[in-house]
C-alpha cells in the first residue's frame, strides 16, 4: 500500500506574488513574502494503486469532476515521474475552513498533497524539493511548507525557485490576522487568470513590478527589527499596488466589492484613533487585517460593529506542513 497523509496550513502574502515569467514551471516575476497561519488548513491523503491507472479526487467528501481531477492528475504526474511509476491514485482532501469562509485555499491543498505524495511514494524530497514540487501545483503553495515568515525566492528555473523560512525569533507569535469574510456573489477572476491578464495587458504592471524589490527589503528589515509599523505599512501599500494593476488590465477588473472598501476604510479609521492595524487582499473580496496580538480583541470588537461575528475569523502564526 503506497499511502501518505499530510496537513498543511494556508499562508497570506504580505509582499505579493502576482505574475509568472514561466507558466509551465510556475516561475514568478518577483520574490514574495508570506505569513503561514493556523486558522485554515487542509488534510490530504493519497493512495497510489499499482494495478490502477485512473486518478480519483474527493474533496470534502464530494467526488470531483473531470476538470478538477485533471488538475490533480497533472500534479500527481510529477510525483509519478520522480518515482518512475504510472500508478493511479485516490486523493482525499478536506479543507478545514470556517463554513462561511468560501476560502478554498489552493496553497494549503497543494502543499498537503506534495507532502503526502512524498511520503506515499517515498520520494525522499527535502524541504527545498518539496517546496519546488508544491510550486508546480500552485505558486503560493510553495510557501505553505514552512511556518512563520516565508520568502519565495523567484529563481531562474525549476531548480532555483523555492521558498524558505525567514529567521524571526518567533516574532510572528506576537501578531494576529483578522479575516473579514465578505460574502460576495460575483464570480471572481481566479488568481491564475487574473495575474495572466494583468501581466499581458496592464500598463500599471511594470510600475508594480519595479516597486516590489524595495517593498521586500523593507518587509525583511521590519521583521529583523520587529518593527510592526514598518511591516504593516509596507504590507498595506504592496497589496494596494498589486490590486491597482488589475484596474489597468484589458478588460479591467477588480477583486474589491463594496464591503471590501467598507473594511479598508474602517481599518484606516481605527489606525487614526490609535488602534494600529493594516489590511491586505488577495484574489477575492475578503479583507485580511494584520495587527499585534495585544490589539486583536479591540480590533475584532470594532469590526463587529459592521460585520457579523461569524464573518470575523482570527488567525495566528501557523505551522509547517507535516505528515500525519
Ligand atoms: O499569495 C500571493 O502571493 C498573492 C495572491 O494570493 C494574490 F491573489 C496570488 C496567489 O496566486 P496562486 O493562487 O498561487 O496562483 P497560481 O500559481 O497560478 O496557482
Amino acid at each position: 500500500m503506497y499511502k501518505g497523509s499530510a496537513r498543511a496550513y494556508t499562508n497570506i502574502a504580505l509582499i505579493k506574488y502576482w505574475g509568472k515569467k514561466n507558466e509551465e514551471l510556475i516561475l514568478p516575476m518577483n520574490n514574495s513574502l508570506s505569513l503561514t497561519l493556523d486558522a485554515f488548513y487542509t488534510e490530504t491523503s493519497v493512495t497510489f494503486e499499482p494495478n490502477q491507472t485512473a486518478d480519483h479526487f474527493v474533496l470534502d467528501g464530494v467526488v470531483q469532476d473531470e476538470k478538477a481531477t485533471k488538475k490533480i492528475s497533472r500534479f500527481l504526474d510529477l510525483a509519478r515521474e520522480k518515482a518512475q511509476v504510472n500508478w493511479g491514485a485516490v486523493v482525499e482532501s478536506r479543507n478545514f475552513v470556517p463554513t462561511a469562509a468560501g476560502l478554498a485555499s489552493s496553497a494549503s491543498g497543494l502543499a498537503a498533497l506534495a507532502t503526502a505524495s512524498n511520503a506515499a511514494l517515498n520520494l525522499g524530497l527535502d524541504d527545498r524539493g518539496l517546496s519546488r514540487l508544491a510550486r508546480r501545483g500552485s505558486g503560493s503553495a510553495c510557501r505553505s511548507l514552512f511556518p512563520g515568515f516565508v520568502e519565495w525566492e523567484q529563481g531562474e528555473d525549476d531548480e532555483t525557485s523555492f521558498a524558505q523560512q525567514i529567521p524571526s525569533n518567533d516574532w510572528e507569535q506576537d501578531l494576529a490576522m483578522l479575516f473579514v469574510l465578505i460574502n460576495d456573489q460575483q464570480k471572481d477572476v481566479s488568481s491564475r487568470d487574473g495575474m495572466r491578464r494583468t501581466v499581458a495587458t496592464s500598463s500599471f504592471y511594470p510600475g508594480w513590478l519595479a516597486s516590489v524589490p524595495t517593498d521586500l527589503a523593507h518587509a525583511k528589515s521590519a521583521i529583523a527589527t520587529q518593527d510592526f509599523t514598518a511591516l504593516g505599512e509596507v504590507t498595506e501599500a504592496n497589496g494596494l499596488k498589486m490590486h491597482a494593476t488589475t484596474l489597468g488590465a484589458v478588460p479591467p477588473f477588480t477583486y474589491w466589492s463594496p464591503d471590501s472598501l467598507v473594511a479598508m476604510n474602517l481599518v484606516r479609521q481605527l489606525r487614526q484613533i490609535g488602534l494600529e492595524c493594516y489590511f491586505t487582499m488577495d484574489a477575492g473580496p475578503n479583507v485580511k487585517v494584520l495587527c499585534q496580538r495585544k490589539d486583536e480583541d479591540a480590533l475584532k470588537q470594532a469590526l463587529s460593529q459592521h460585520f457579523a461575528p461569524e464573518r470575523l475569523i482570527l488567525a495566528h502564526a501557523g505551522y509547517g506542513a507535516t505528515v500525519i
